[in-house]
């Protein structure tokens, strides 16, 4: 497994390694020791989630302010352009956001640890999200930052209008969300 760094040092990219063959091919999604070694954290994923959307949905940006999920997120149908914005008021890249495209044929996932708002916009005609948390689904702590706040200026990558629940539309501007110490 090979660790493409991105612009906030504890946002990895994380490349596996491919087995094809004339049948087609095989890669471990997920190996524990693999995970511990390249990125030094020893994370106890608990609930494995699976999201499919149509074209130009745009999912989050989420976080739970209790039971903070970090996530490793991926895509087996389609691509996305995936985005952590980091939360975290102690943090050197407070405020910041690093984005990737992940695709099923890149097969590029993201490890995004628990301090990060989450959110994702479909890029192709559908998209199959697949991603693991290291907390479970807590709703009263779920939280939601307007995913077009001026002050974070994400470049979603959009070719039109996005698709949002309305959840979603009601995110809170950056500044007024409630953020992690
Ligand atoms: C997240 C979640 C949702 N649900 C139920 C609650 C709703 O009845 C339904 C759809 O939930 P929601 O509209 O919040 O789904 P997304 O908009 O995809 O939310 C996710 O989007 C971004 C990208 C994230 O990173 C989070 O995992 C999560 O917030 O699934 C559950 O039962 N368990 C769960 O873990």
């Amino acid at each position: 497994m090979n660790v493409i760094p991105t612009k906030i040092p504890d946002v990895l990219i994380l490349e596996s390694k491919i087995f094809q063959d004339e049948r087609g091919f095989f890669f471990e999604s997920y190996n524990r020791q693999n995970f511990t070694d390249i990125t030094g954290h020893i994370v106890n994923f608990v609930q494995d989630n699976h999201s499919r959307s149509k074209q130009n949905v745009l999912r989050g940006l989420h976080y739970q302010i209790e039971q903070a999920q970090g996530k490793l997120v991926r895509v087996i149908t389609g691509s996305i352009f995936d985005v952590a914005v980091d939360i975290r008021k102690s943090s050197p890249t407070f405020g910041q956001w690093v984005g990737c495209e992940l695709s099923a044929q890149n097969k590029h996932q993201l490890w995004i640890p628990p301090g990060f708002a989450h959110g994702f916009v479909v890029l192709s005609e559908v998209a199959e999200v697949l991603y693991k948390t290291t907390d479970y689904y807590a709703p009263q702590h779920e939280r939601c930052i307007l995913w077009n706040d001026p002050y974070l200026a994400i470049d979603w990558h959009l070719t039109a209008e996005p698709i949002l629940s309305a959840k979603d539309k009601a995110g809170k501007p950056f500044q007024e969300a409630e953020v992690f110490t």
